[in-house]
Order: structure tokens, then C-alpha cells, then sequence
């Protein structure tokens, strides 16, 4: 994903929705615990929630770490929050949340199932301590709600 500095100095910066590891299978992953929706229909989600705001996103997903770490740090300076389903490594990677920290911008974390009524391994997030808020067991509407609560904090800042 690449990362150019804004093309239109004085439109807000767009926000970042970032989908880790294995949500590229959504719609054939599991559907009874995450539904039939696909990524493709998340990030059109976020599309209109964002751009009925006056948002502007840029979606992407990776099953590997380093990218996403990468990412992130990109991020700084050139979006104005992050949305984040981090799959698996919600509940492994102190790395990333270290990561998170560094772009300065609100982090909201989204998972699609309620985490909290599933495994016990599942319960811990690294991410959590670090992010604005959390929305999860909203299935895929967790990402508008997500986009609109990051609006809403972008404008207060
Ligand atoms: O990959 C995922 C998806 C998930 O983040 C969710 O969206 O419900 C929940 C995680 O525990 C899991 O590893």
C-alpha cells in the first residue's frame, strides 16, 4: 500500500481500516461464527460510512506481520485514525501494539465476532489498552460503527 503525502492539502486525511491475517477468506472463513459477508463488502461499508462523514479510507489487509507493522507506521502523518481488526494477532502481538502507538492518531479495534464469549485465549487483547474504543460481536457493521466513532473523535481533536 503505498503511502503518498496527501494529494489534496486542506482535505482531511483519510482513515485507515487495516484487516490482519486470514479476514481476506471472510465469506467462505467460518460463516457461522463470522458471517457470509467478505472483505470486498467491509471495505464498501466503510467506503459510504466514511465518505457520508466526508472521509476519505484506505483499506487494506495482510496475513503478514512485518506488513502490517509497516503500515501502521506509515500511517503517521498521513491518516487521521486507524480502524483495525488485527485477527489473531489481537491476542499474540505486542509487537503491533507497540506499533499502533506510534502514528499519534485514535485507533479504534474492531472485531467481527464477541471475543469475549468465544475462547478463553481469545479474552486478552494487546491492542485494547491502546485504542480508543472496541466494538466487537456487531459482525460486520462493527466497521461502520467504527468509522463513524473515529469520525466523531477526528473532529474533537
Ligand atoms: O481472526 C480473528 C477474527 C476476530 O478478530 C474477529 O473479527 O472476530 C477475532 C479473532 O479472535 C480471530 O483470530
Amino acid at each position: 500500500m503505498s503511502q503518498e503525502p496527501s494529494d489534496n492539502p486542506g482535505e482531511p486525511l483519510p482513515i485507515l481500516v487495516l484487516n490482519g491475517p486470514n479476514l481476506n477468506a471472510l465469506g467462505t472463513r467460518q460463516p457461522d461464527v463470522y458471517g457470509s459477508a467478505t472483505l470486498a463488502d467491509i471495505v464498501e461499508l466503510a467506503e459510504r460510512t466514511a465518505a457520508d462523514l466526508g472521509l476519505g479510507i484506505r483499506a487494506a489487509q495482510t496475513n503478514h506481520e512485518g506488513q502490517m507493522i509497516d503500515w501502521v507506521h506509515e500511517a503517521r502523518g498521513q491518516a487521521s485514525g486507524i480502524v483495525i481488526n488485527p485477527g489473531g494477532w489481537t491476542h499474540t502481538s505486542v509487537a503491533l501494539a507497540d506499533a499502533l502507538v506510534v502514528p499519534e492518531v485514535p485507533v479504534v479495534e474492531v472485531h467481527i465476532s464477541n471475543v469475549a464469549a468465544r475462547e478463553p485465549f481469545r479474552h486478552f487483547s494487546y491492542v485494547s489498552p491502546i485504542a480508543s474504543a472496541v466494538i466487537a460481536g456487531c459482525g460486520i457493521q462493527g466497521y461502520e460503527f467504527a468509522v463513524r466513532r473515529l469520525a466523531s473523535l477526528i473532529s474533537h481533536r
